[in-house]
């Protein structure tokens, strides 16, 4: 409102729109007449005392016919909307959120219809269904129900990669689930702006329907109607036209330039939002490690002391069983010419209960498409194209979408490296963890998992628990983000937990904070972890063995003491040289358990 107040255009369109909706609401208690009402004293009498706007030639007022037609028109643009974003929505949604080919035929579905005029689809469902109120708002509905489609695809396309959606994926929530409690809330801006330009063409497209005498009988007045009947008496009652015309301009003008307000306000507390987030960010931008960028040796050289055997895979020689096992991993892109990009190649790695696994290797070296491999999260268009993935013995690689899914919430959970995206900025945090609770557990109170969700809250190191499940992400620092992120990770109880990069985008303290979290819930939950890294510090700190990959190989893994004090292969050795601390401290990396207390 404040926003609206300070824009002569924006204060225009509140005030109109806000007249129209009173107007309407109150037509009978302010029109003189009722609008059905006729003096046959007195037809065509032009603008008198009585008739300040004249009458029509059976002599009903036309003053109280444009006032209850401000009702009609509402109405019809209303329900009209309604309508068009019940089909409009949900039908995005889906061809958003399934992507392939639901959206390349939907999406051309959606083409053909876009090609054909509204109004004629709008003539061909009343020719069908006959003239009243319900159809004309059928009719209208579906002449706008394609955009809301096309409008809440594009969005969904965008929404469905972000962290918070495969966060709640990885949580073990539904699809349908996940399309209208997480990312539908999230394109209500957008629907709120789209929705109020829309009941401006709404009454448009009312009118014009009215005025060609397909839209509402006689009997309902409507602004089309009374412009269609004004035009039969240009020649005698030429200012006949004028008031349902400029009623039918002024007003969709104004749901225009209102649909343009919302988006504006919305956009300008976004900005304002992101600068703030910006500055969270800013301020907890760590420390990078360096880079091995340097002219690499193939994937397969090792150093002077000998070749590197990367792990295969066989679990049988470390002790322990292990919970993830990826065996001689293939994952590879298809090109549109038919070829394929190999992006992982035969990597192997184990992580056994209570183990933290470091996957090491700089940008671009399969950490993230291996971790979504194991996910069965990997993007549209890669693919694994051989080996193994067994979580806690089980075959993951021949498994439907649904079993996966299902295994994804108990057996796996993930943190991603942005700690706001994690999270669903228009949900409480109270209600993205009570949401992924219910999941899991669909017969458990609400209240139940109001204290579940505050229990786990206080499980990640979040004070006042109870207070915090009732605000939103961005009250939340990054690192208590993080926090709340792995705590909805945790919901499932997962035996295995994938950290991809969640600690990369905090600063060094908080980062600090978030890693001691991570190895006490180790200790007290008895979880395999895989922390993704490019940090060889964080892995230093926290990882219990490390598994290094260069280009989508791996050429190292071990003990992280053993490989960071005596790295095999000359990349590993670069990696670390390039990391400052690291390299200084080589031999002297110390014990895994000194950092830790010196980091404490
Ligand atoms: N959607 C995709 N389609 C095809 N190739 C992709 C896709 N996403 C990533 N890649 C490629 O896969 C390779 C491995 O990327 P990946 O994201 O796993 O690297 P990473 O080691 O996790 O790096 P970072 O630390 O920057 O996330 C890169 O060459 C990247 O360009």
């Amino acid at each position: 409102m404040r926003t609206a107040l300070r824009q002569p255009t924006a204060l225009f369109a509140v005030v109109v729109v806000t007249v129209v909706v009173v107007v309407a609401i109150a037509a009978p208690l302010i029109a003189p007449y009722a609008p059905e009402a006729k003096d046959f004293t007195a037809p065509l009498s032009g603008p008198t005392a009585a008739h300040p706007l004249g009458t029509d030639d059976l002599g009903g007022d036309l003053l109280s016919q444009l006032i209850h037609a401000a009702r009609t028109a509402l109405l019809v643009a209303v329900g009209s909307v309604v309508v068009a974003m019940l089909i409009g929505v949900p039908l995005g949604l889906v061809l958003g959120y399934r992507g392939g080919w639901y959206d390349r035929i939907g999406s051309r579905g959606l083409d053909i219809a876009d090609a054909l005029p509204g109004l004629m689809i709008g003539f061909v469902v009343i020719a069908i269904l006959g003239q009243g109120m319900a159809v004309l708002i059928l009719a209208i509905g579906l002449v706008f129900c394609m955009n809301f489609a096309r409008l809440t695809r594009a969005i969904t396309l965008t929404e469905r990669n972000k962290g918070y959606v495969e966060s709640a994926r990885v949580s073990g929530l539904n699809a349908p689930r996940i399309l209208f409690s997480q990312v539908l809330p999230n394109l209500a801006g957008p629907l709120v702006v789209q929705a109020a330009v829309f009941l401006g063409s709404a009454i448009k497209v009312e009118a014009a329907l009215s005025f060609l005498g397909l839209g509402l009988g006689d009997e309902q007045p409507s602004w089309g109607g009374m412009l269609g009947f004004a035009t039969q008496h240009t020649a005698d009652h030429p200012e006949m036209a004028l008031a349902p015309g400029i009623a039918i301009c002024v007003t969709v003008l104004a749901f225009s330039l209102l649909g343009d307000t919302i988006n504006d306000t919305l956009s300008g507390s976004r900005m304002r939002r992101t600068k703030i987030l910006g500055r969270v960010l800013l301020d907890g931008d760590g420390a990078r490690s360096g880079s091995a960028d340097a002219a690499l040796p193939p994937a397969s050289a090792g150093t002077d002391d000998g070749p590197v055997g990367p792990d295969t895979g066989s679990v049988e020689d470390s002790a322990g069983e292990p919970v993830l096992a990826v065996r001689h991993a293939d994952i590879v892109a298809d090109r549109p010419d038919g070829g394929v990009v190999r992006l992982v190649h035969d990597a192997s790695l184990t992580v056994r209960r209570g183990e933290i696994l470091g996957l090491l290797g700089e940008s671009g070296s399969g950490k993230s498409m291996l971790a979504k491999a194991i996910l069965g999260l990997l993007p549209a268009g890669v693919r694994l194209a051989g080996g193994a993935i067994t979580l806690n013995g089980t075959e993951l690689t021949d498994r439907s979408p649904a079993q996966l899914a299902a295994l994804r919430g108990t057996g796996m959970g993930v943190v991603f490296q942005n700690p706001q995206a994690n999270l669903s900025p228009v949900h409480t945090v109270g209600r993205q963890l009570t949401d992924v609770v219910r999941a899991h557990d669909a017969t458990i109170s609400k209240e139940a998992a109001r204290s579940r969700a505050a229990d786990l809250l206080d499980l990640v190191g979040v004070d006042d628990p109870e207070r915090r499940l009732d605000q939103y992400p961005y009250q939340f620092s990054g690192g208590m983000a993080q926090r709340v992120a792995i705590a909805v990770a945790l919901v499932g109880e997962p035996d295995l937990l994938i950290l991809d990069e969640a600690t990369s985008a905090l600063d060094v303290t908080t980062q600090a904070q978030v890693l001691d979290l991570v190895l006490d819930l180790r200790d007290r939950l008895g979880m395999a972890v895989v922390n993704i890294t490019h940090d060889l510090g964080v892995a230093a700190e926290t990882c219990d063995r490390v598994t290094v990959l260069l280009r989508g190989e791996v050429v190292e893994t071990g003990d992280v003491h053993t490989v960071f004090d005596h790295p095999r292969h000359e990349y590993t050795a670069r990696l670390i040289a390039a990391h400052p601390g690291v390299d200084d401290d080589a031999p002297g990396l110390g014990t895994h358990d000194q950092r830790k207390v010196e980091h404490a």
